[in-house]
């Protein structure tokens, strides 16, 4: 039997491309696509219709739940809609996979209860491409021995949240492995606000969004005399897509919240 997958978030970029590469899997399909609006008519090659044309649109999770019996509901929306999204799909039974980013702490927090509660599994994963997930994990090891990084993360212009989920994430896994520590001069001026990025726990994080670039990010760590930069480039929205198999194949089977795709890579 294939998995039953509903997206969030179909019209999209990504979500395009997720539903060519759910519909190329033999063991997984598209069942219909949540929206905020165009409820009634369908998405075919991208473009909505009202001829019946590919996977039905609807604007109520219940609706679509109670018609087509997804398991999954796969979200790439936009950081307004994500919670939302997850919430009702929890309490409606279904396994959330979000590649949204923008999740605040607090939601990510009261997701983690949710799923506590009702035993339904979710994957929220701020990067579903493995070279992306290396970079962070290769990141977090190396600033065990260099705790002095910079994170340069770059993204094409037209997202909407700064800094990037990846960049977030990548944050917390260093955090686990180095002390937090003023970084620079003690006595640093700023003298254009911005100018050293945002902070965490002394680590600096730099966005910088251009036509031209896709998903981009270099960590710097720096040490007396040598300097080590790991980057991965994400070159088409297809380096995300089997992270998105994995982890619709895998959320199926548990009943608990997994943060990161790092913990599910074999
Ligand atoms: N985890 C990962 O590996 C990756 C995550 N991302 C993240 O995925 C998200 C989507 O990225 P991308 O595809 O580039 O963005 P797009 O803007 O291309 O797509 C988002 C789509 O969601 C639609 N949408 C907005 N609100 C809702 C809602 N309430 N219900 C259903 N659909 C809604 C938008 O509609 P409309 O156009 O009408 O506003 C739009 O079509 C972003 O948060 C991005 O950061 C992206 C790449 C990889
Ligand atoms: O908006 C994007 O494009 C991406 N968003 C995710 C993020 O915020 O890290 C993942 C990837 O970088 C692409």
């Amino acid at each position: 039997m294939k998995i039953k997958v509903a997206i969030a978030g179909a019209r999209g970029r990504m979500g395009t491309t997720a539903i060519e590469a759910i519909e190329e899997a033999i063991d997984a399909e598209v069942v219909a696509a949540l929206d905020y609006k165009y409820g009634g008519l369908h998405l075919h090659n991208s473009s909505v219709n009202d001829g019946k044309h590919g996977i039905p649109i609807y604007t109520s999770l219940a609706d679509l739940v109670a018609e087509h019996q997804p398991a999954v509901l796969l979200d790439v929306t936009d950081p307004d809609a994500v919670f939302k999204n997850v919430k009702e799909a929890l309490e409606l039974g279904i396994h959330p996979v979000v590649g949204t980013s923008g999740l605040t702490k607090q939601e990510l927090d009261e997701i983690s209860m949710m799923v506590e509660s009702t035993g339904i599994g979710g994957i929220i994963a701020p990067n579903f491409s493995i070279g992306a997930v290396l970079m962070m994990k290769f990141a977090a090891q190396a600033a065990r021995y260099l705790g002095d990084v910079e994170i340069l993360e770059m993204h094409h212009d037209r997202k909407l949240d700064a800094p990037s989920g990846t960049a977030v994430k990548t944050a917390e896994m260093i955090k686990e492995n180095r002390p937090p520590h003023i970084q620079g001069h003690p006595e640093e001026q700023i003298h254009l606000e911005g100018a050293r990025g945002g902070d965490v726990e002394g680590m600096k994080i730099h966005s910088i969004r251009l036509p031209g670039l896709l998903a981009h990010q270099q960590v710097l760590l720096g040490g007396e005399g040598e300097l080590l930069t790991i980057r991965h480039d994400s070159l088409s929205r297809k380096s995300f897509m089997p992270g998105i198999m994995m982890a619709i194949r895998k959320v199926v089977g548990r009943n608990d919240l997994i943060y990161g795709l790092e913990h599910i890579i074999d």
